[in-house]
């Protein structure tokens, strides 16, 4: 595995408000195998790494320089595999629901840097951040007979919050709508699997991908992996948290435009299975992905859908078991000001 990172090119926001902290800055590199890639950093020294093959991220560091995503030791950096951790992008089909390979293409298509994306709402002062575009080809049109326009927006906030937002336009001439099932198959690295919860999942519906995909009711304690979990909640509410007892540690997973939220661990059997995973990996990831899986999306020519995640991580003196994603603001340090995600002073 060539690993040798080559710097190309540097360009900095706007000088950061503290005089100790650096500027964010989004950096070109050349990544495993010569795959070129985009390091995000933020002024507080946490920092993302994103692969323009599948528009990939792959690493997400807080200020300390900890790794928060898993990627496997094992994941292999050449097309036409997916590369196995971080987050992989599933468009236009999640998993196994429709006529495409797994997971649909654009995780292993090699995506574009968008020079001039359309405005954001959003604001992006002391944000890093980087626009990537996919386009489907001539071969892609052949097994997805649709003309799209995929813009995906890739944001490392001021206190490390990991910002992803997509924007999937129907841009077909023949009038035709189409649709289509998404994820960010988000893998998150855990101390260890059994000690870890999930809270905003419990008493809802599911559908179990090892049940055939029969639809069960969660029971009403927050999720514990003791064994293989391949769920589809429903109709989920906008924010998850898990919790990492060990490392005391909570993700918080914020998101919108995107109902269900897929729950997978591999554990033992499957994880020996997979050419590139670990044998014991499976005790340091979860995979929680805010998904639109269970309705599929639907676009006429012209119209334009947004899903967009938001990641914090934040020290476990989050008040397990107090999860109430209808509230305003939580018991971390984080919560809502006018739909946006704020850390409190
Ligand atoms: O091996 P992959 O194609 O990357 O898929 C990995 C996993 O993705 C999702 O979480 C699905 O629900 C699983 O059924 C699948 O095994």
């Amino acid at each position: 595995m060539s690993g040798e990172k080559e710097k190309s090119t540097v360009t900095s926001a706007p000088p950061s408000p503290s005089p100790s902290s650096v500027a964010p800055s989004v950096e070109f590199s050349k990544g495993i195998n010569g795959l070129q890639k985009v390091i995000l950093r933020e002024s507080r020294g946490s920092s993302a790494e994103v692969y323009l093959y599948g528009g990939h991220v792959t690493s997400w560091k807080n200020d300390h320089g900890e790794e928060l995503l898993f990627l496997s030791s094992k994941a292999i950096f050449k097309p036409p595999k997916a590369i196995r951790g971080g987050i992989p992008i599933c468009f236009p089909q999640f998993a196994s629901h429709g006529t495409l390979d797994q997971h649909g293409f654009a995780r292993n298509r090699f995506w574009a840097v968008d020079e001039d994306p359309p405005p954001f709402p959003t604001n992006t002062l002391n944000k890093a951040f980087v626009d990537l575009i996919l386009k489907p080809s001539e071969e892609d049109m052949k097994i997805w007979p649709h003309s799209f326009e995929y813009r995906l927006r890739i944001a490392l906030g001021p206190g490390g919050d990991l910002m992803l937002t997509s924007r999937i336009r129907n841009t077909n001439s023949d009038g035709k709508p189409f649709s289509f099932t998404f994820a960010y198959h988000t893998y998150f690295s855990v101390s260890d699997i059994s000690e870890v919860r999930v809270e905003g999942l419990e008493t809802l519906d599911y559908l179990d991908n090892l049940q055939n995909k029969e639809r069960f009711t969660e029971q009403g304690d927050a999720l514990t992996f003791e064994s293989e979990v391949d769920k589809i909640y429903l109709s989920t509410p906008t924010k998850i948290a898990i919790i990492d007892h060990e490392k005391k540690r909570t993700f918080v997973l914020r998101k919108d435009g995107l109902p269900d939220a897929v729950v997978w661990n591999p554990w033992d059997k499957k994880a020996k299975a997979m050419a590139d995973f670990g044998d014991d990996e499976y005790k340091h990831m979860l995979c929680v992905e805010a998904a639109a899986v269970e309705k599929a999306v639907t676009l006429k020519p012209g119209e334009e859908w947004k899903g967009r995640l938001e990641l914090s991580a934040v020290p476990s003196s989050y008040c397990s078991g107090q999860l109430d994603p209808q509230r305003v603001a939580c018991c971390d340090n984080y919560g809502f000001v006018d739909g946006k995600v704020s850390q409190a002073k």
